[in-house]
């Protein structure tokens, strides 16, 4: 695959970096993990809107960096309605690490997502999670490492950004597929590219909005063009402002299917 010259400088300098990576000295991780799935019902059984919430300190798109306790952050995201977390373990571009994502998944207890740019099995030996994120786009063998994630007991969330990455999703076996609003190429958010991705999702499929969603409007959206859940990370982290993240959370999990019924002083 040829990503360095389609993808912007910073996405190319991060690929850089993950190639670097190994789990040298790791044993082979094993996992029991926590279902998305059941994960997601769960809140949609009980009126909120199924958010992964982010812990994301920064990346080349923030507006600053957020250096709260990981934990800390995890914990007002489960007390806003999160269904599941996602933690950023890529250290040079994002503020994550590793031992965040560990100390997050022993604080709460639902589902949460590895999120970083994984390019070959050793790397999935590096830290447990429920959920490992896997960019088609970036992946040479994704079949192969679906497959290396699923035979440690990692549920493999495929990102694919356009409806060949999709059908290249598809036929690599990936049951859980986040379609990215993030254009990788020029770092621009554009909701549309779901709704143009989503109308040929298979059922059976979990299938999760990601990026550029911020506002109960976006969530709706998204919502209606079929998304089971929302990925969301700046919207929630309020870099520039370090706003509240438990009520940044809720004014998204708090939103009701129709304008109608969506009244801000819900409580
Ligand atoms: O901060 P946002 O726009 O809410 O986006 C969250 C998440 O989708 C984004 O962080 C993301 C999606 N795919 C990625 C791959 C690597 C790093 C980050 C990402």
């Amino acid at each position: 695959m040829n990503s360095e010259t389609e993808v912007a400088p910073a996405v190319a300098s991060i690929l850089a970096a993950a190639r670097e990576r190994s789990a040298d000295g790791h044993d082979r991780v094993s996992v029991a993990a926590r279902s998305i799935p059941d994960a997601i019902e769960r809140a949609a059984a009980d009126g909120r809107v199924p958010v992964i919430a982010e812990v994301k300190p920064t990346s080349p798109t923030a507006d600053g960096t957020r250096d709260d306790d990981p934990v800390d952050l995890a914990e007002a995201m489960v007390d806003g309605g999160a269904a599941a977390i996602s933690v950023l373990t890529e250290p040079s571009h994002f503020g994550g690490s590793p031992e965040a994502l560990t100390r997050v998944r022993e604080a709460v207890d639902v589902p949460v997502l590895r999120k970083d740019f994984l390019l070959r099995e050793d790397q999935l030996d590096v830290v447990e999670a429920d959920l490992v994120l896997l960019i088609a786009r970036f992946v040479d063998d994704l079949g192969g490492l679906v497959t290396a994630a699923r035979d440690r007991g990692f549920q493999p969330l495929v990102e694919v950004h356009d409806r060949a990455e999709l059908e290249t999703a598809i036929e690599a076996g990936a049951d859980v597929i986040g379609v990215n609003n993030r254009d990788l190429a020029k770092l621009e958010v554009d909701l549309g590219t779901f709704e143009s991705v989503s109308a040929h999702v298979p059922d059976g499929v979990t299938l999760i909005a990601e990026s550029g969603i911020s506002t109960p409007a976006d969530v709706r959206r998204m919502r209606e063009a079929g998304a089971d859940a929302l990925l969301v990370g700046s919207a929630i982290m309020d870099h520039d402002a370090e706003g509240d993240v438990t009520e940044n959370t809720r004014r998204l999990t708090r939103v009701a299917a129709t304008e109608e019924t969506d009244t801000e002083t819900q409580t």
